[in-house]
C-alpha cells in the first residue's frame, strides 16, 4: 500500500459524517422494534433494581426502629400501604422480591433483544460490506488493500457488535442509575445528596478529556492493525516465494516491524487507560467515602458544618446502598468510552468503504443484451490505469497523470471470427481484453458488443455474453465439479463432464482418487498449472458464451497437451467470436486477424500470411519462435 493510497482511504474515512448516528439510521431503523423493546426492558430492570434500597431504608425507620416515622414510599399510593408494622414488613418483603423478579425477567429480555439486535445489524454490515467489495472497481483491489478490507469484515464488525450490545445497554444503565439515584437521593436528603454527587462534574470532565485524548490513538492503532493484516496476508500468500528466495528472515523482519507498530499504538491507548480507569475509580471511591463520613458523623454527632436538619438511619442506609450502586456503572464509563471510541473508528471504516465511489456499475438506463450474436468493435480505445479512490469519479479523458497503457486501438470482430493479439510483454494485450468485460472502462473511445457500447448494457448480461479464461487461473477451495460449475451453476453432472472432455480435462480428472469430487485445495494448489488451466477452459465451455476471451489460455501446458487443447479450442472458437492473446504465435496462425501491439499501440495488423509477407515485427517474431525455419 503506498502512502497515497493510504491517505486517500483515510480521507474517505475522515469524511464520514457522524458514523454512529449513520449506523443507527441505516441499520437500526428497520430493527427499531427490537431495540425499543431492549431499551424499555433495560430501563425497567434498572429502575426495579433501585427499589430494594429505598424499601429497606423506609422499613428500617418505619418498621424496625422506633416506628415513629410513617411508612411512605415514593410513587406508591398511601391507600396501598398497610397500617400494622408486621403487615408493613411483609409488604416490604414482597416489594423487594417483586423488584428482584422484575429486574431478573427484564434483564433476560434486554439481554436477548440486545444480542439479537446487535448480531442482526452485524450480519447486515458484514454482508453489505462484502457485497460492496465485490462491486468495487478492480483498481481498488489492484492497490491491494486486502488487510484493511479483512479488518473491516472481522475487527470492525466485532467492535460495532460490542458497541451495540454492551455499550448501548450500559450507557442506558448508567443514565438510569445516575439519574435515578440522584433523583432518589435528592428527594431523601438534598444536602447529603450534594456531598455524594459532588464528584460527578469531575467524572464528566475527566471523561471528556479522555475521549478527546484517546480518539487519535485509536485511529492509529486500527491503521496499524490493518497494515499488519496486509503484511501477514502477503507473507502467507507468497510463502512459496519466501521459501524459494530464502527470504524468511526478511519477511519475518517486516512482520516484526509491523507488529511492533501494533504494539506501540496499542500501548499508547493503554497508557491513557491506565491513567483514566484508576482515576475514575478513585473519584467514585471518594464519593462513597465522603457519604459514609458525612452521613455517619451526622448520625453520631449531628449535622456537620453548614449542613442542617435530621438524617435517619434508614436514609443513611439507603444512601450507602445507592452510592455503591452508582460506583459500579460510573466505573463502567471507561469501558463505554473505550467501546464507543472503538465503534466510532470502526463505523468510519465501514462507511468509508460504503462511500468509495464505484465507477463500473450499471447505468440507470442500462439495457440487457438479449441473445447477442457476438460482434465486437473497439473504436479508438485509449486507457490508463488510474486510482479510482483518488479520482473524483469523473471520466477523465486522459486518465490524469497515469501513463497510457492503450492508445487509439481499433478493430472489429464479426460474429464467429477470431482476432488474435500478439506483442511483447506489457504491451497492453490483457488490458485490452479486460475492457470488453468492463473490468475497467476506457479513458477514451468505445468498446461495443453487438453495436451497443458496453457501458450502456447491464454488467450481468455483458459478462454472461463473454467468457474469459485468464492468465492466472483462480480456483476456489472446493471440488473440481464445483469449480467447473462457476461456468454455469445449474449445469448437470453430465454437462460438467462434457465440458471437461471438450477442454481435454476429463482424463486427468477421472484419474484423481475422487474424480470430479476431488477437492482442489485453496486457490487450487493441489493441481498443476496445466490442470488448473484446463479446468478454467472447461468452465468457459460450460458457460458457452457467444464471445470468448482466451488470455494465454494454453501457456501452462506441455506441447502435447497444448495441441490437444488447441484442437478443442478450435472447435470451441468455431461458432463464436474469439479474442485470443498468445505469446506462442503457432496458436494464432488461423486467426481472421492478428494485431501486433507494442507499447499500447497497434503496430501491425493482418492475417498470418499477410504479416509474414510484410516482413515486419510479426515476421521477425515468427522467425525467432520457429528458429528461422
Ligand atoms: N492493474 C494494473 N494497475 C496498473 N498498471 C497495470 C495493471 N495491470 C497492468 N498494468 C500495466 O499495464 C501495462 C500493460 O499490461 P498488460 O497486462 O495489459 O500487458 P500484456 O501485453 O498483457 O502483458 P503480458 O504479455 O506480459 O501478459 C503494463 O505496463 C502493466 O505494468
Amino acid at each position: 500500500m503506498t502512502a497515497d493510497d493510504e491517505s486517500a482511504f483515510d480521507r474517505l474515512r475522515a469524511e464520514v459524517d457522524r458514523p454512529l448516528t449513520r449506523l443507527f439510521r441505516e441499520y437500526g431503523a428497520s430493527r427499531k422494534r427490537w431495540l425499543a423493546l431492549g431499551l424499555a426492558a433495560n430501563l425497567l430492570a434498572q429502575t426495579a433494581s433501585l427499589v430494594p434500597p429505598v424499601v429497606l431504608g423506609t422499613a428500617i425507620d418505619a418498621v424496625f426502629g422506633s416506628q415513629t416515622t410513617p411508612y411512605a414510599l415514593p410513587l406508591v399510593p398511601a391507600a396501598w400501604i398497610p397500617t400494622t408494622p408486621e403487615a408493613q414488613f411483609w409488604f416490604s418483603a414482597w416489594l423487594i422480591v417483586g423488584a428482584f423478579a422484575t429486574a431478573a425477567v427484564c434483564t433476560w429480555v434486554y439481554g436477548v433483544t440486545a444480542n439479537f439486535f446487535a448480531h442482526d445489524v452485524m450480519h447486515a454490515v458484514r454482508t453489505d460490506s462484502f457485497e460492496k467489495l465485490l462491486r468495487l472497481d478492480m483498481q481498488f483491489f489492484d492497490d491491494k488493500q486486502t488487510g484493511e478490507v479483512m479488518a473491516i469484515l472481522n475487527n470492525d464488525a466485532g467492535n460495532l457488535e460490542v458497541f451495540l450490545d454492551n455499550a448501548l445497554m450500559n450507557s442506558l444503565r448508567l443514565l438510569v442509575m445516575v439519574g435515578g439515584i440522584a433523583f432518589i437521593l435528592f428527594s431523601l436528603n438534598p444536602q447529603l445528596a450534594l456531598v455524594t454527587l459532588v464528584v460527578v462534574p469531575g467524572l464528566v470532565g475527566f471523561t471528556l478529556w479522555f475521549m478527546r485524548a484517546v480518539a487519535p490513538r485509536y485511529r492509529a492503532r486500527q491503521s496499524a492493525v490493518a497494515s499488519f493484516n496486509t503484511r501477514i496476508e502477503n507473507g502467507i500468500g507468497g510463502v512459496e516465494l519466501v521459501k524459494t528466495t530464502n527470504s524468511e528472515s526478511f519477511e519475518s523482519g517486516r512482520v516484526r516491524d509491523s507488529s511492533a507498530d501494533v504494539y506501540e499504538t496499542t500501548m499508547s491507548v493503554l497508557k491513557l487507560s491506565y491513567l483514566y480507569r484508576p482515576g475514575m475509580e478513585l473519584l467514585a471511591g471518594l464519593s462513597f467515602a465522603a457519604t459514609f463520613v458525612v452521613g455517619g458523623y451526622w448520625l453520631l454527632v449531628g449535622a456537620p458544618g453548614p449542613l442542617a436538619g435530621e438524617l435517619s438511619v434508614g436514609t443513611f442506609v439507603t444512601f450507602i446502598f445507592m452510592t455503591q450502586r452508582f460506583v459500579a456503572p460510573l466505573a463502567e464509563v471507561s469501558n463505554i468510552v473505550d467501546q464507543v471510541q472503538n465503534a466510532r473508528a470502526s463505523a468510519e471504516r465501514v462507511f468509508g468503504l460504503a462511500d468509495i465511489p464505484v465507477h463500473i456499475e450499471d447505468r440507470p438506463d442500462a439495457v440487457a443484451l438479449s441473445d447477442p450474436e457476438g460482434r465486437v468493435e473497439y473504436e479508438s480505445v485509449s486507457f490508463a490505469y488510474s486510482d479510482p479512490v483518488l479520482s473524483d469519479g469523473g471520466d477523465s479523458a486522459d486518465g490524469g497523470d497515469d501513463p497510457p497503457v492503450l492508445e487509439d486501438v481499433s478493430f472489429d470482430a464479426a460474429p464467429g471470427e477470431t482476432v488474435a493479439f500478439v506483442g511483447p510483454t506489457g504491451a497492453g494485450k490483457s488490458t485490452l481484453a479486460k475492457l470488453l468485460l468492463r473490468l475497467y472502462d476506457p479513458t477514451a473511445g468505445s468498446v461495443r458488443l453487438d453495436g451497443e457500447d458496453v457501458r450502456a448494457v447491464t454488467l450481468d448480461s455483458l459478462r454472461n455474453a463473454v467468457g474469459y479464461v485468464s492468465q492466472d487461473t483462480h480456483l476456489f477451495d472446493g471440488t473440481i465439479a464445483e469449480n467447473v460449475r462457476y461456468g454455469r451453476f445449474d449445469a448437470s453432472d453430465e454437462a460438467v463432464r462434457e465440458a471437461a472432455e471438450a477442454a481435454e480435462a476429463h482424463e486427468f480428472i477421472a484419474d484423481m482418487p475422487e474424480g470430479y469430487e476431488t477437492r482442489v485445495g485453496e486457490r487450487g494448489v493441489k493441481l498443476s498449472g496445466g490442470q488448473r488451466q484446463r479446468i478454467a477452459l472447461a468452465r468457459a465451455v460450460l458457460h458457452d458464451p457467444p464471445v470468448l476471451v482466451l488470455d494465454e489460455a494454453t501457456s501452462a501446458v506441455d506441447t502435447e497437451t497444448e495441441r490437444a487443447i488447441q484442437r478443442s479450442l478450435d472447435r470451441l472458437a468455431e461458432d463464436r467470436t474469439t479474442l485470443v492473446i498468445a505469446h506462442r504465435l503457432s496458436t494464432v496462425v488461423d486467426a481472421d486477424e492478428i494485431l501486433v501491439l507494442e507499447d499500447g499501440r497497434v503496430v501491425e495488423r493482418g492475417t498470418h500470411d499477410d504479416l509474414l509477407a510484410r516482413g515486419g515485427r510479426y515476421a521477425s517474431l515468427w522467425r525467432a519462435q520457429t528458429n528461422g525455419r
